[in-house]
Protein backbone atom coordinates (compact mmCIF):
# COMPACT_ATOMS: atom_id res chain seq x y z
CA UNK A 1 0.00 0.00 0.00
CA UNK A 2 1.40 3.62 -1.09
CA UNK A 3 2.27 6.30 1.87
CA UNK A 4 -0.13 8.45 0.75
CA UNK A 5 -2.71 5.89 0.68
CA UNK A 6 -1.29 4.46 4.05
CA UNK A 7 -1.71 8.44 5.71
CA UNK A 8 -5.74 8.05 4.23
CA UNK A 9 -6.74 4.78 5.66
CA UNK A 10 -5.04 5.11 8.95
CA UNK A 11 -7.65 8.48 9.01
CA UNK A 12 -10.21 6.44 7.51
CA UNK A 13 -9.92 3.62 9.55
CA UNK A 14 -9.81 5.47 12.57
CA UNK A 15 -12.44 7.47 11.92
CA UNK A 16 -14.22 4.83 11.10
CA UNK A 17 -13.75 3.41 14.39
CA UNK A 18 -14.35 6.97 16.01
CA UNK A 19 -17.93 6.58 13.51
CA UNK A 20 -17.93 3.30 14.92
CA UNK A 21 -17.93 4.07 18.31
CA UNK A 22 -20.26 6.31 18.21
CA UNK A 23 -22.75 4.39 16.58
CA UNK A 24 -22.41 1.71 19.28
CA UNK A 25 -22.55 4.74 21.69
CA UNK A 26 -25.46 5.79 19.49
CA UNK A 27 -27.18 2.57 19.80
CA UNK A 28 -26.33 1.72 23.69
CA UNK A 29 -28.03 5.28 23.68
CA UNK A 30 -30.72 3.93 22.02
CA UNK A 31 -31.22 0.84 23.68
CA UNK A 32 -31.02 2.66 26.75
CA UNK A 33 -33.81 5.06 25.33
CA UNK A 34 -35.71 2.24 24.21
CA UNK A 35 -35.57 0.70 27.63
CA UNK A 36 -36.59 3.81 29.45
CA UNK A 37 -39.48 3.93 26.36
CA UNK A 38 -40.53 0.26 27.02
CA UNK A 39 -40.30 1.81 31.14
CA UNK A 40 -42.62 4.89 29.79
CA UNK A 41 -44.54 2.75 28.23
CA UNK A 42 -45.61 0.32 31.26
CA UNK A 43 -45.61 3.42 33.25
CA UNK A 44 -47.95 5.17 30.39
CA UNK A 45 -50.53 1.99 30.67
CA UNK A 46 -50.37 1.96 34.07
CA UNK A 47 -51.23 5.75 34.11
CA UNK A 48 -53.87 5.17 31.67
CA UNK A 49 -55.00 2.55 33.54
CA UNK A 50 -55.60 4.83 37.10
CA UNK A 51 -56.76 7.53 35.03
CA UNK A 52 -59.81 5.06 33.80
CA UNK A 53 -60.16 4.05 37.52
CA UNK A 54 -60.19 7.99 38.22
CA UNK A 55 -62.84 8.35 35.59
CA UNK A 56 -65.39 6.55 36.92
CA UNK A 57 -64.56 7.21 40.24
CA UNK A 58 -65.37 10.54 38.86
CA UNK A 59 -68.01 9.32 36.91
CA UNK A 60 -69.24 7.74 40.18
CA UNK A 61 -68.49 10.61 42.39
CA UNK A 62 -70.31 12.97 39.55
CA UNK A 63 -73.26 10.44 39.75
CA UNK A 64 -72.84 10.92 43.58
CA UNK A 65 -72.79 14.62 43.18
CA UNK A 66 -76.07 14.89 41.46
CA UNK A 67 -78.16 12.85 43.45
CA UNK A 68 -76.57 14.88 46.39
CA UNK A 69 -77.68 17.89 44.56
CA UNK A 70 -81.17 16.75 43.96
CA UNK A 71 -81.72 15.70 47.44
CA UNK A 72 -80.29 19.16 48.52
CA UNK A 73 -82.91 20.41 46.15
CA UNK A 74 -85.90 17.98 47.95
CA UNK A 75 -84.87 18.64 50.83
CA UNK A 76 -84.87 22.54 50.48
CA UNK A 77 -87.90 22.58 48.88
CA UNK A 78 -89.43 19.84 51.66
CA UNK A 79 -87.99 22.34 54.12
CA UNK A 80 -89.84 25.68 53.05
CA UNK A 81 -93.26 23.29 52.94
CA UNK A 82 -92.43 22.26 56.05
CA UNK A 83 -91.99 26.31 56.87
CA UNK A 84 -95.25 27.04 55.45
CA UNK A 85 -97.24 23.91 57.80
CA UNK A 86 -95.22 24.85 60.76
CA UNK A 87 -96.54 28.46 59.59
CA UNK A 88 -100.04 27.33 59.48
CA UNK A 89 -99.82 25.48 62.15
CA UNK A 90 -98.77 28.21 64.30
CA UNK A 91 -101.28 30.56 62.77
CA UNK A 92 -104.15 27.51 63.83
CA UNK A 93 -102.42 27.05 67.49
CA UNK A 94 -102.75 30.91 67.22
CA UNK A 95 -106.77 30.41 66.49
CA UNK A 96 -107.24 27.62 68.29
CA UNK A 97 -105.95 29.18 71.54
CA UNK A 98 -107.96 32.21 71.41
CA UNK A 99 -110.84 30.53 70.45
CA UNK A 100 -110.70 28.40 73.36
CA UNK A 101 -109.91 30.95 75.51
CA UNK A 102 -113.48 32.54 73.55
CA UNK A 103 -115.05 28.98 74.69
CA UNK A 104 -113.54 28.96 78.14
CA UNK A 105 -115.06 32.34 79.15
CA UNK A 106 -118.16 31.67 77.89
CA UNK A 107 -118.19 28.35 79.48
CA UNK A 108 -117.63 30.19 82.84
CA UNK A 109 -120.36 32.75 82.15
CA UNK A 110 -122.81 29.90 81.40
CA UNK A 111 -121.80 28.18 84.04
CA UNK A 112 -121.99 30.99 86.36
CA UNK A 113 -125.40 31.47 84.65
CA UNK A 114 -126.20 27.54 85.59
CA UNK A 115 -124.87 28.13 88.97
CA UNK A 116 -127.42 30.77 89.89
CA UNK A 117 -129.90 29.52 87.88
CA UNK A 118 -129.81 26.15 90.08
CA UNK A 119 -129.28 28.04 93.31
CA UNK A 120 -132.74 29.46 92.13
CA UNK A 121 -134.24 26.77 91.69
CA UNK A 122 -133.06 24.73 94.74
CA UNK A 123 -134.59 28.04 96.59
CA UNK A 124 -137.93 27.87 94.51
CA UNK A 125 -137.62 23.83 95.32
CA UNK A 126 -137.55 24.36 98.94
CA UNK A 127 -140.08 26.53 98.79
CA UNK A 128 -142.51 24.54 96.79
CA UNK A 129 -141.86 21.68 98.69
CA UNK A 130 -144.65 22.53 101.64
CA UNK A 131 -147.44 22.83 98.49
CA UNK A 132 -145.98 19.37 97.29
CA UNK A 133 -146.33 17.94 100.52
CA UNK A 134 -149.56 19.50 100.72
CA UNK A 135 -150.78 18.18 97.14
CA UNK A 136 -149.42 14.49 97.76
CA UNK A 137 -151.80 14.61 100.98
CA UNK A 138 -154.24 16.00 98.82
CA UNK A 139 -153.99 13.57 95.58
CA UNK A 140 -153.70 10.20 98.53
CA UNK A 141 -156.78 11.63 99.76
CA UNK A 142 -158.72 11.64 96.24
CA UNK A 143 -156.97 8.67 95.17
CA UNK A 144 -158.81 7.43 98.20
CA UNK A 145 -161.99 8.99 97.37
CA UNK A 146 -161.32 7.70 93.95
CA UNK A 147 -160.99 4.06 95.34
CA UNK A 148 -163.86 4.74 97.21
CA UNK A 149 -165.99 5.77 94.00
CA UNK A 150 -164.65 3.06 92.11
CA UNK A 151 -165.69 0.27 94.63
CA UNK A 152 -168.85 1.91 95.17
CA UNK A 153 -169.29 1.93 91.05
CA UNK A 154 -168.37 -1.70 90.95
CA UNK A 155 -171.01 -2.57 93.57
CA UNK A 156 -173.49 -0.20 91.54
CA UNK A 157 -172.70 -2.28 88.57
CA UNK A 158 -173.65 -5.43 90.03
CA UNK A 159 -176.48 -4.39 91.97
CA UNK A 160 -177.58 -3.35 88.43
CA UNK A 161 -176.76 -6.18 86.91
CA UNK A 162 -178.29 -8.25 89.75
CA UNK A 163 -181.19 -6.07 89.23
CA UNK A 164 -181.32 -6.43 85.46
CA UNK A 165 -180.80 -10.25 85.97
CA UNK A 166 -184.23 -10.08 88.45
CA UNK A 167 -185.75 -8.13 85.55
CA UNK A 168 -184.80 -10.52 83.07
CA UNK A 169 -186.05 -13.49 85.00
CA UNK A 170 -189.02 -11.72 85.60
CA UNK A 171 -189.75 -10.68 82.36
CA UNK A 172 -188.64 -13.86 80.87
CA UNK A 173 -186.34 -12.51 78.86
CA UNK A 174 -184.19 -14.25 76.78
CA UNK A 175 -180.73 -13.92 78.08
CA UNK A 176 -178.01 -13.77 74.79
CA UNK A 177 -174.61 -13.62 75.85
CA UNK A 178 -171.87 -12.86 72.73
CA UNK A 179 -168.56 -13.90 72.33
CA UNK A 180 -166.08 -12.87 70.06
CA UNK A 181 -163.93 -15.51 68.78
CA UNK A 182 -159.70 -14.03 67.78
CA UNK A 183 -158.91 -13.60 64.26
CA UNK A 184 -158.16 -16.83 62.64
CA UNK A 185 -155.96 -17.60 59.43
CA UNK A 186 -158.83 -18.64 57.44
CA UNK A 187 -160.94 -15.22 58.27
CA UNK A 188 -158.35 -13.99 55.45
CA UNK A 189 -159.91 -12.41 52.50
CA UNK A 190 -156.64 -12.38 50.69
CA UNK A 191 -153.28 -14.61 50.32
CA UNK A 192 -151.37 -11.60 50.22
CA UNK A 193 -149.02 -12.24 53.58
CA UNK A 194 -148.81 -8.53 54.07
CA UNK A 195 -152.80 -8.05 53.97
CA UNK A 196 -152.52 -11.50 56.13
CA UNK A 197 -150.08 -9.94 58.74
CA UNK A 198 -152.18 -6.57 58.77
CA UNK A 199 -154.98 -7.79 61.43
CA UNK A 200 -155.76 -5.37 62.61
CA UNK A 201 -157.68 -2.92 60.31
CA UNK A 202 -159.17 -6.52 59.33
CA UNK A 203 -160.70 -6.75 62.92
CA UNK A 204 -163.99 -5.09 62.68
CA UNK A 205 -166.19 -6.12 65.95
CA UNK A 206 -165.04 -5.71 69.46
CA UNK A 207 -165.67 -6.13 72.86
CA UNK A 208 -166.17 -2.68 74.09
CA UNK A 209 -167.01 -3.74 78.05
CA UNK A 210 -168.18 -6.92 79.02
CA UNK A 211 -171.51 -5.52 77.93
CA UNK A 212 -171.30 -3.98 74.60
CA UNK A 213 -170.18 -5.07 71.60
CA UNK A 214 -168.76 -2.29 68.96
CA UNK A 215 -168.84 -3.08 65.36
CA UNK A 216 -167.02 -0.01 63.91
CA UNK A 217 -165.99 -0.05 59.89
CA UNK A 218 -164.32 2.47 57.83
CA UNK A 219 -162.87 0.70 55.15
CA UNK A 220 -162.89 2.15 51.72
CA UNK A 221 -165.51 1.34 49.58
CA UNK A 222 -167.88 -0.18 52.56
CA UNK A 223 -170.26 1.76 54.01
CA UNK A 224 -169.57 3.67 57.22
CA UNK A 225 -170.66 1.17 60.36
CA UNK A 226 -170.18 2.24 63.90
CA UNK A 227 -172.64 0.95 65.73
CA UNK A 228 -172.77 -0.53 69.42
CA UNK A 229 -175.16 -3.59 70.41
CA UNK A 230 -175.97 -4.45 74.23
CA UNK A 231 -176.16 -8.15 75.70
CA UNK A 232 -175.93 -9.81 79.19
CA UNK A 233 -172.78 -10.43 78.83
CA UNK A 234 -169.96 -10.00 75.75
CA UNK A 235 -166.82 -12.07 75.92
CA UNK A 236 -164.32 -11.08 74.07
CA UNK A 237 -161.83 -12.92 72.03
CA UNK A 238 -159.08 -13.31 75.19
CA UNK A 239 -162.00 -14.82 77.41
CA UNK A 240 -161.24 -18.24 78.29
CA UNK A 241 -163.97 -21.31 78.36
CA UNK A 242 -164.14 -21.62 81.68
CA UNK A 243 -165.07 -17.87 81.91
CA UNK A 244 -167.85 -18.77 79.52
CA UNK A 245 -168.84 -21.47 81.75
CA UNK A 246 -168.94 -19.75 84.86
CA UNK A 247 -171.85 -17.91 83.77
CA UNK A 248 -173.53 -21.28 82.27
CA UNK A 249 -172.76 -22.67 85.67
CA UNK A 250 -175.72 -20.47 87.82
CA UNK A 251 -178.20 -22.51 85.38
CA UNK A 252 -177.04 -25.91 86.74
CA UNK A 253 -178.46 -24.99 90.02
CA UNK A 254 -181.89 -23.74 88.36
CA UNK A 255 -182.09 -26.74 86.87
CA UNK A 256 -181.52 -29.22 90.07
CA UNK A 257 -184.56 -26.98 91.69
CA UNK A 258 -186.68 -27.98 88.85
CA UNK A 259 -186.22 -25.41 86.16
CA UNK A 260 -186.22 -26.50 82.03
CA UNK A 261 -182.81 -24.68 80.76
CA UNK A 262 -181.72 -24.31 77.28
CA UNK A 263 -178.32 -23.06 76.31
CA UNK A 264 -177.89 -22.49 72.58
CA UNK A 265 -175.31 -21.79 69.98
CA UNK A 266 -176.13 -19.19 67.66
CA UNK A 267 -173.94 -17.84 65.11
CA UNK A 268 -172.44 -18.05 61.14
CA UNK A 269 -170.49 -21.07 60.40
CA UNK A 270 -167.30 -20.78 61.83
CA UNK A 271 -167.46 -18.35 64.17
CA UNK A 272 -167.09 -20.96 67.41
CA UNK A 273 -170.46 -22.45 68.37
CA UNK A 274 -168.56 -25.66 68.28
CA UNK A 275 -166.17 -24.66 69.83
CA UNK A 276 -168.47 -22.84 72.82
CA UNK A 277 -170.12 -26.00 73.04
CA UNK A 278 -168.14 -28.86 72.94
CA UNK A 279 -164.61 -27.44 72.69
CA UNK A 280 -161.73 -27.68 70.15
CA UNK A 281 -162.40 -30.33 67.06
CA UNK A 282 -160.81 -33.54 67.58
CA UNK A 283 -161.37 -37.14 66.60
CA UNK A 284 -162.11 -38.27 69.91
CA UNK A 285 -164.53 -35.55 71.13
CA UNK A 286 -164.00 -34.25 74.84
CA UNK A 287 -162.21 -35.98 76.91
CA UNK A 288 -162.94 -36.13 80.72
CA UNK A 289 -161.66 -35.54 83.62
CA UNK A 290 -160.88 -31.72 82.66
CA UNK A 291 -158.66 -29.34 84.30
CA UNK A 292 -160.28 -25.51 84.81
CA UNK A 293 -157.49 -24.23 82.25
CA UNK A 294 -158.70 -27.00 79.51
CA UNK A 295 -160.33 -25.99 76.42
CA UNK A 296 -162.75 -27.90 76.62
CA UNK A 297 -166.57 -26.51 75.81
CA UNK A 298 -169.77 -26.12 77.83
CA UNK A 299 -171.34 -29.28 77.35
CA UNK A 300 -168.07 -31.59 79.12
CA UNK A 301 -167.97 -28.84 81.61
CA UNK A 302 -171.68 -29.24 82.41
CA UNK A 303 -171.19 -32.93 82.65
CA UNK A 304 -168.47 -32.66 85.68
CA UNK A 305 -170.41 -29.98 87.27
CA UNK A 306 -173.95 -31.31 87.11
CA UNK A 307 -172.75 -34.49 88.77
CA UNK A 308 -170.71 -32.51 91.43
CA UNK A 309 -173.42 -30.91 92.07
CA UNK A 310 -175.68 -34.17 92.51
CA UNK A 311 -172.94 -35.54 94.11
CA UNK A 312 -173.56 -33.15 97.08
CA UNK A 313 -177.50 -33.78 97.61
CA UNK A 314 -177.89 -37.00 97.16
CA UNK A 315 -181.25 -37.39 98.98
CA UNK A 316 -183.22 -36.24 96.04
CA UNK A 317 -182.52 -39.37 94.43
CA UNK A 318 -181.84 -37.65 91.30
CA UNK A 319 -181.89 -39.45 87.98
CA UNK A 320 -180.16 -38.20 84.59
CA UNK A 321 -181.02 -39.50 81.51
CA UNK A 322 -179.71 -38.42 77.92
CA UNK A 323 -180.87 -38.12 74.45
CA UNK A 324 -178.80 -36.74 71.42
CA UNK A 325 -180.63 -35.81 68.13
CA UNK A 326 -179.71 -34.09 65.09
CA UNK A 327 -181.91 -31.88 62.84
CA UNK A 328 -180.35 -32.46 59.69
CA UNK A 329 -182.04 -30.79 56.52
CA UNK A 330 -185.48 -30.80 58.59
CA UNK A 331 -185.53 -34.34 59.31
CA UNK A 332 -184.92 -35.27 62.99
CA UNK A 333 -182.37 -38.32 63.52
CA UNK A 334 -181.92 -39.98 66.91
CA UNK A 335 -178.03 -40.43 67.37
CA UNK A 336 -178.67 -42.85 70.56
CA UNK A 337 -180.98 -45.08 68.62
CA UNK A 338 -179.63 -48.87 68.00
CA UNK A 339 -180.51 -51.07 64.61
CA UNK A 340 -181.34 -54.31 65.22
CA UNK A 341 -177.67 -55.76 65.73
CA UNK A 342 -177.89 -52.72 68.21
CA UNK A 343 -175.35 -50.72 66.58
CA UNK A 344 -175.62 -47.03 67.03
CA UNK A 345 -176.64 -45.81 63.71
CA UNK A 346 -178.77 -42.05 63.21
CA UNK A 347 -182.90 -43.06 63.02
CA UNK A 348 -185.13 -40.84 62.11
CA UNK A 349 -187.89 -39.61 63.90
CA UNK A 350 -190.56 -37.35 63.92
CA UNK A 351 -191.56 -34.53 66.86
CA UNK A 352 -194.86 -34.80 68.93
CA UNK A 353 -196.88 -32.78 71.18
CA UNK A 354 -197.25 -34.46 74.91
CA UNK A 355 -200.57 -34.59 76.25
CA UNK A 356 -199.84 -31.45 78.44
CA UNK A 357 -198.54 -29.66 75.37
CA UNK A 358 -195.03 -29.84 75.41
CA UNK A 359 -193.04 -30.65 72.41
CA UNK A 360 -191.58 -34.51 72.30
CA UNK A 361 -189.53 -36.69 70.01
CA UNK A 362 -192.05 -39.71 69.46
CA UNK A 363 -190.06 -43.41 70.14
CA UNK A 364 -186.67 -40.97 71.46
CA UNK A 365 -183.82 -43.45 72.84
CA UNK A 366 -182.72 -42.20 75.76
CA UNK A 367 -180.10 -43.68 78.10
CA UNK A 368 -179.45 -43.68 81.76
CA UNK A 369 -176.22 -41.78 83.01
CA UNK A 370 -174.44 -42.45 86.32
CA UNK A 371 -171.24 -40.36 85.64
CA UNK A 372 -170.27 -37.44 83.27
CA UNK A 373 -167.58 -39.61 81.81
CA UNK A 374 -170.87 -42.12 80.51
CA UNK A 375 -172.94 -39.11 79.84
CA UNK A 376 -169.78 -37.45 77.28
CA UNK A 377 -169.12 -41.35 76.25
CA UNK A 378 -172.62 -40.72 74.54
CA UNK A 379 -172.29 -37.32 73.54
CA UNK A 380 -169.41 -38.42 71.70
CA UNK A 381 -170.65 -41.27 70.03
CA UNK A 382 -173.56 -38.98 68.83
CA UNK A 383 -170.96 -36.44 67.58
CA UNK A 384 -169.22 -38.95 65.59
CA UNK A 385 -172.86 -39.49 63.44
CA UNK A 386 -173.75 -35.72 63.25
CA UNK A 387 -173.38 -34.41 59.42
CA UNK A 388 -170.17 -32.56 58.81
CA UNK A 389 -169.32 -31.71 55.50
CA UNK A 390 -166.15 -29.11 54.43
CA UNK A 391 -167.27 -25.72 53.21
CA UNK A 392 -164.74 -22.71 52.13
CA UNK A 393 -165.71 -21.10 55.24
CA UNK A 394 -165.28 -23.74 57.57
CA UNK A 395 -163.14 -26.75 56.91
CA UNK A 396 -165.40 -28.47 59.66
CA UNK A 397 -168.43 -27.39 58.96
CA UNK A 398 -171.58 -29.01 61.17
CA UNK A 399 -174.34 -29.42 58.47
CA UNK A 400 -176.97 -30.05 61.18
CA UNK A 401 -178.12 -28.85 64.55
CA UNK A 402 -177.53 -30.80 67.76
CA UNK A 403 -179.48 -31.23 70.67
CA UNK A 404 -178.28 -32.64 73.04
CA UNK A 405 -181.04 -33.41 76.19
CA UNK A 406 -180.08 -34.28 79.98
CA UNK A 407 -183.31 -34.96 81.80
CA UNK A 408 -183.08 -34.58 85.44
CA UNK A 409 -185.55 -36.49 87.59
CA UNK A 410 -185.59 -35.72 91.17
CA UNK A 411 -187.74 -36.29 94.39
CA UNK A 412 -189.78 -33.17 94.68
CA UNK A 413 -188.43 -30.62 97.81
CA UNK A 414 -191.05 -27.62 98.70
CA UNK A 415 -188.26 -25.75 101.02
CA UNK A 416 -185.55 -23.84 98.63
CA UNK A 417 -185.32 -20.38 98.12
CA UNK A 418 -186.00 -20.47 94.42
CA UNK A 419 -189.61 -22.04 95.31
CA UNK A 420 -189.95 -18.80 97.58
CA UNK A 421 -189.09 -16.22 94.94
CA UNK A 422 -191.30 -18.39 91.95
CA UNK A 423 -194.29 -18.08 94.26
CA UNK A 424 -194.26 -14.41 94.86
CA UNK A 425 -194.10 -13.77 90.47
CA UNK A 426 -197.07 -15.87 90.10
CA UNK A 427 -200.22 -13.59 89.45
CA UNK A 428 -198.03 -11.61 87.01
CA UNK A 429 -196.63 -14.76 85.64
CA UNK A 430 -200.30 -16.04 85.05
CA UNK A 431 -201.50 -13.06 83.38
CA UNK A 432 -198.56 -12.57 81.10
CA UNK A 433 -199.07 -16.78 80.19
CA UNK A 434 -202.45 -15.89 79.36
CA UNK A 435 -202.00 -12.97 77.36
CA UNK A 436 -199.12 -14.72 75.00
CA UNK A 437 -201.79 -17.67 74.13
CA UNK A 438 -200.01 -20.21 75.46
CA UNK A 439 -202.01 -23.20 75.99
CA UNK A 440 -199.89 -25.79 78.04
CA UNK A 441 -197.98 -23.03 80.20
CA UNK A 442 -202.04 -21.67 80.87
CA UNK A 443 -203.08 -24.94 81.47
CA UNK A 444 -200.50 -25.82 83.92
CA UNK A 445 -200.53 -22.41 85.84
CA UNK A 446 -204.66 -22.50 86.01
CA UNK A 447 -204.09 -25.60 87.44
CA UNK A 448 -201.86 -24.18 89.98
CA UNK A 449 -198.76 -26.45 89.10
CA UNK A 450 -195.98 -23.93 88.56
CA UNK A 451 -195.02 -23.44 91.96
CA UNK A 452 -194.83 -26.92 93.25
CA UNK A 453 -196.28 -27.61 96.81
CA UNK A 454 -195.36 -30.58 98.84
CA UNK A 455 -198.56 -32.90 98.77
CA UNK A 456 -200.87 -32.16 102.10
CA UNK A 457 -200.46 -34.05 104.84
CA UNK A 458 -197.13 -35.48 104.12
CA UNK A 459 -194.74 -34.17 106.43
CA UNK A 460 -191.66 -35.33 104.66
CA UNK A 461 -191.84 -32.36 102.19
CA UNK A 462 -190.29 -34.62 100.12
CA UNK A 463 -193.19 -36.41 97.74
CA UNK A 464 -193.31 -36.61 94.62
CA UNK A 465 -190.40 -36.37 91.20
CA UNK A 466 -190.00 -33.18 89.05
CA UNK A 467 -188.69 -33.95 86.22
CA UNK A 468 -186.48 -30.88 84.76
CA UNK A 469 -184.60 -30.76 80.83
CA UNK A 470 -181.74 -29.07 80.04
CA UNK A 471 -181.15 -28.76 76.22
CA UNK A 472 -177.76 -28.30 74.90
CA UNK A 473 -178.18 -26.90 71.51
CA UNK A 474 -175.61 -26.54 68.75
CA UNK A 475 -177.06 -24.95 66.12
CA UNK A 476 -175.31 -25.33 62.47
CA UNK A 477 -174.02 -21.85 61.16
CA UNK A 478 -175.71 -19.62 59.24
CA UNK A 479 -173.97 -18.85 55.77
CA UNK A 480 -173.82 -16.96 52.96
CA UNK A 481 -173.97 -19.80 50.08
CA UNK A 482 -171.53 -17.67 47.57
CA UNK A 483 -168.72 -17.72 49.92
CA UNK A 484 -169.64 -21.23 51.32
CA UNK A 485 -168.88 -22.50 47.80
CA UNK A 486 -171.56 -25.27 48.32
CA UNK A 487 -173.02 -27.19 45.38
CA UNK A 488 -174.71 -30.12 44.91
CA UNK A 489 -176.02 -31.82 48.44
CA UNK A 490 -174.22 -29.79 50.53
CA UNK A 491 -176.12 -26.67 49.06
CA UNK A 492 -179.75 -28.57 50.18
CA UNK A 493 -177.79 -28.70 53.71
CA UNK A 494 -176.92 -24.66 53.18
CA UNK A 495 -180.03 -24.14 52.44
CA UNK A 496 -181.49 -25.96 55.33
CA UNK A 497 -179.65 -24.83 57.41
CA UNK A 498 -180.58 -21.18 56.22
CA UNK A 499 -184.69 -21.93 56.48
CA UNK A 500 -184.09 -23.24 59.73
CA UNK A 501 -182.00 -20.44 61.31
CA UNK A 502 -184.67 -17.91 59.20
CA UNK A 503 -187.63 -20.20 60.79
CA UNK A 504 -186.42 -19.72 64.12
CA UNK A 505 -185.79 -16.22 64.00
CA UNK A 506 -189.39 -15.86 62.86
CA UNK A 507 -190.60 -16.92 65.82
CA UNK A 508 -188.43 -14.94 68.12
CA UNK A 509 -190.43 -12.24 65.75
CA UNK A 510 -193.61 -13.13 66.47
CA UNK A 511 -192.50 -14.02 70.01
CA UNK A 512 -191.01 -10.12 70.52
CA UNK A 513 -194.23 -8.69 69.19
CA UNK A 514 -196.48 -11.10 71.31
CA UNK A 515 -198.26 -12.24 67.97
CA UNK A 516 -200.77 -14.31 68.79
CA UNK A 517 -199.73 -16.94 65.79
CA UNK A 518 -196.18 -17.70 66.91
CA UNK A 519 -195.14 -20.21 63.63
CA UNK A 520 -193.10 -22.88 65.84
CA UNK A 521 -194.24 -25.67 63.08
CA UNK A 522 -192.09 -23.60 59.85
CA UNK A 523 -189.61 -25.85 60.89
CA UNK A 524 -188.92 -28.87 62.64
CA UNK A 525 -186.21 -26.92 64.43
CA UNK A 526 -188.36 -24.60 65.91
CA UNK A 527 -191.20 -27.19 66.50
CA UNK A 528 -188.79 -29.21 68.64
CA UNK A 529 -187.34 -25.84 70.40
CA UNK A 530 -191.16 -24.91 71.24
CA UNK A 531 -190.78 -25.77 74.58
CA UNK A 532 -187.38 -23.79 75.44
CA UNK A 533 -188.32 -20.81 72.75
CA UNK A 534 -191.90 -19.43 73.85
CA UNK A 535 -192.49 -22.01 77.09
CA UNK A 536 -191.13 -21.57 80.44
CA UNK A 537 -188.18 -22.88 80.27
CA UNK A 538 -184.57 -20.72 81.34
CA UNK A 539 -182.97 -20.00 77.90
CA UNK A 540 -179.49 -18.39 77.23
CA UNK A 541 -177.96 -17.69 73.47
CA UNK A 542 -174.56 -17.87 72.90
CA UNK A 543 -174.27 -15.65 69.91
CA UNK A 544 -170.87 -16.70 68.30
CA UNK A 545 -169.44 -13.80 66.32
CA UNK A 546 -166.05 -13.62 63.85
CA UNK A 547 -164.58 -10.61 64.00
CA UNK A 548 -163.22 -10.36 61.10
CA UNK A 549 -163.92 -7.46 58.53
CA UNK A 550 -164.97 -10.55 55.83
CA UNK A 551 -167.99 -11.62 57.74
CA UNK A 552 -169.14 -8.05 58.44
CA UNK A 553 -172.72 -9.14 56.98
CA UNK A 554 -173.45 -12.11 58.37
CA UNK A 555 -171.73 -10.74 62.03
CA UNK A 556 -175.00 -8.24 61.37
CA UNK A 557 -177.50 -10.83 61.14
CA UNK A 558 -176.07 -12.45 64.12
CA UNK A 559 -175.98 -9.43 66.42
CA UNK A 560 -179.72 -8.47 64.82
CA UNK A 561 -181.00 -12.05 65.76
CA UNK A 562 -179.13 -11.45 69.25
CA UNK A 563 -181.15 -8.32 70.12
CA UNK A 564 -184.45 -9.62 68.75
CA UNK A 565 -184.09 -12.29 70.99
CA UNK A 566 -183.37 -10.37 74.18
CA UNK A 567 -186.32 -8.46 73.31
CA UNK A 568 -188.45 -11.86 73.72
CA UNK A 569 -190.56 -11.55 77.09
CA UNK A 570 -192.22 -14.58 77.73
CA UNK A 571 -193.21 -14.13 81.38
CA UNK A 572 -190.93 -15.79 84.62
CA UNK A 573 -189.44 -19.30 83.90
CA UNK A 574 -191.11 -21.38 86.44
CA UNK A 575 -190.22 -25.09 87.76
CA UNK A 576 -191.33 -27.78 86.02
CA UNK A 577 -194.50 -29.33 88.65
CA UNK A 578 -194.06 -32.56 90.29
CA UNK A 579 -195.91 -35.16 89.39
CA UNK A 580 -196.04 -38.82 90.54
CA UNK A 581 -196.20 -40.24 87.66
CA UNK A 582 -193.79 -40.34 84.09
CA UNK A 583 -195.58 -38.02 81.74
CA UNK A 584 -195.26 -40.94 79.01
CA UNK A 585 -198.47 -40.21 77.12
CA UNK A 586 -197.95 -38.57 73.70
CA UNK A 587 -200.41 -38.08 70.93
CA UNK A 588 -199.05 -37.71 67.33
CA UNK A 589 -198.63 -34.18 66.29
N1 LIG B 1 -162.83 -18.63 71.18
C1 LIG B 1 -162.04 -19.32 70.34
N2 LIG B 1 -160.72 -19.44 70.58
C2 LIG B 1 -159.93 -20.13 69.74
N3 LIG B 1 -160.36 -20.75 68.61
C3 LIG B 1 -161.66 -20.67 68.33
C4 LIG B 1 -162.57 -19.94 69.17
N4 LIG B 1 -163.80 -20.03 68.62
C5 LIG B 1 -163.65 -20.77 67.50
N5 LIG B 1 -162.39 -21.15 67.32
C6 LIG B 1 -161.85 -21.95 66.22
O1 LIG B 1 -162.54 -21.52 65.05
C7 LIG B 1 -162.82 -22.60 64.21
C8 LIG B 1 -164.33 -22.63 63.92
O2 LIG B 1 -165.00 -22.85 65.13
P1 LIG B 1 -166.26 -23.84 65.25
O3 LIG B 1 -165.99 -25.15 64.61
O4 LIG B 1 -166.67 -23.86 66.67
O5 LIG B 1 -167.29 -23.05 64.35
P2 LIG B 1 -168.86 -23.31 64.21
O6 LIG B 1 -169.52 -22.01 64.49
O7 LIG B 1 -169.29 -24.46 65.03
O8 LIG B 1 -168.94 -23.63 62.67
P3 LIG B 1 -170.05 -24.52 61.88
O9 LIG B 1 -171.37 -23.87 62.13
O10 LIG B 1 -169.63 -24.40 60.46
O11 LIG B 1 -169.96 -25.90 62.44
C9 LIG B 1 -162.35 -23.86 64.92
O12 LIG B 1 -161.09 -24.19 64.41
C10 LIG B 1 -162.23 -23.42 66.36
O13 LIG B 1 -161.23 -24.17 67.05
Amino acid sequence: MPAGSGRWGGFWEQRTQQLQSRVRAKEDKIAELETENAVLLLKLAEYKGKIEKSRSEATRISTLYNKQQRLQRNTRSALSQLGLVIQKLNQDIQAFHSSSWALLRDYQDEYQDRVSEIVTAVQRTQQSAETLLACQSKVAHLERALQDVSARHQLERQRRKVLHNSLVELKGNIRVHCRIRPLLPFDSESDDPVLQSSSISREVAHAVDDETVLVKCDRPGHPLINKTYHFERVYGPAESQSAVFGDVCPLLTSLLDGYNICVMAYGQTGSGKSYTMLGPHSDDGPVLPLDPQSDLGIIPRVAEELFRLISENPSRNPKVEVSIVEVYNNDIFDLLAKDSIAAVSGVKREVMTAKDGRTEVALLASEAVGSASKLMELVRGGLQLRAKHPTLVHADSSRSHLIITVTLTTAACSNSTADQACSATLPREQTEAGRAGRAGRSRRASQGASAPQPVPGNPAGCVEQVQARLQLVDLAGSECIGMSGATGSALRETACINRSLAALADVLGALSEHRDHVPYRNSRLTHLLQDCLGGDAKLLVILCISPSQRHLAQTLQGLGFGIRARQVQRGPARKRPPSSQTEGKRRPD
